[in-house]
């Protein structure tokens, strides 16, 4: 495991970048797994500009999302699929048919959650997957509890998830309560995985990387993983 402390968001943000980068440049046909939360905006702005500056091809990438809340369409401009759309798909020479969230908005979810798990699959798993950490530790949207999801699968969000997340609503009652999202078992079978988070998780990363491993703290799980970088920068 290796643990990247920067004084800034932007330095953070460029370093994850070019992690990505990177992973693209060696493997252009890679699979890339994406994050959505405030942490990795500016990573997404810096590939943008470095797609701009004609560095990097997104031509033949596919990607897959963490998550996705229930009941919000693409449209919804709080949607997982929207904010990607918005930070990143529209701005780069990617495939919108090669970028994949899982459907919150399906009339069966169990029926999406083993679709989006086999799919996963069939492209040949994720090469990267970047991560971003709540306050109580979950990933994806793997909230603390007693054992660890393996597939992908619909959850009940806790009360201190949908209080964090409602900050991007216009009121507390729009929140979803469930979520679709890769098992904690998914994100483990990624080659590589990027972590990345602000200053304000300190505690809980501390938590997660050296303290007991176990569901109730999801992220500690990543002790575990073979190749985890974990980027924490001071300001944000
Ligand atoms: N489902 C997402 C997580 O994948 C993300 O890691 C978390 C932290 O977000 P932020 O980076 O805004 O703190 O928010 C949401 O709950």
């Amino acid at each position: 495991m290796r643990i990247i402390k920067t004084n800034t968001y932007e330095e953070m943000s460029v370093l994850a970048a070019n992690m990505i980068g990177g992973q693209v440049l060696l493997k252009p046909n890679c699979v890339l797994g994406l994050a959505t939360g405030s942490s990795p905006i500016g990573t997404y702005k810096t590939l943008v500009e470095n797609y701009e500056k004609g560095i990097l091809d997104f031509s033949r990438v596919q990607t897959v999302n963490l998550d996705e809340y229930c009941g919000l369409s693409g449209d919804n401009p709080n949607s997982y699929r929207y904010f990607m759309n918005h930070h990143l798909f529209d701005h780069i020479n990617i495939d919108k048919a090669n970028t994949h969230v899982p459907n919150g908005n399906a009339v069966d979810l169990e029926a999406e959650a083993i679709r989006y798990e086999k799919f996963i699959e069939s492209i040949g798993g994720v090469d990267l997957q970047l991560l971003g950490i709540g306050h109580n530790g979950h990933i994806g949207f793997n909230e603390p509890t007693t054992y660890f999801p393996k597939d992908v699968h619909t959850v009940n969000l806790t009360e201190s998830t949908i209080n964090a997340n409602s900050r991007l609503f216009e009121r507390r009652e729009d929140v979803p309560t469930q979520a679709i999202t890769m098992g904690i078992g998914t994100i483990m079978k990624a080659n590589k995985i990027l972590l990345i988070a602000g200053e304000d998780k300190t505690d809980i990363i501390e938590k997660s990387l050296y303290g007991k491993v176990t569901p109730e703290v999801p992220a500690s799980v990543l002790q575990l993983h073979k190749d985890v970088t974990v980027i924490i920068c001071k300001k944000k």
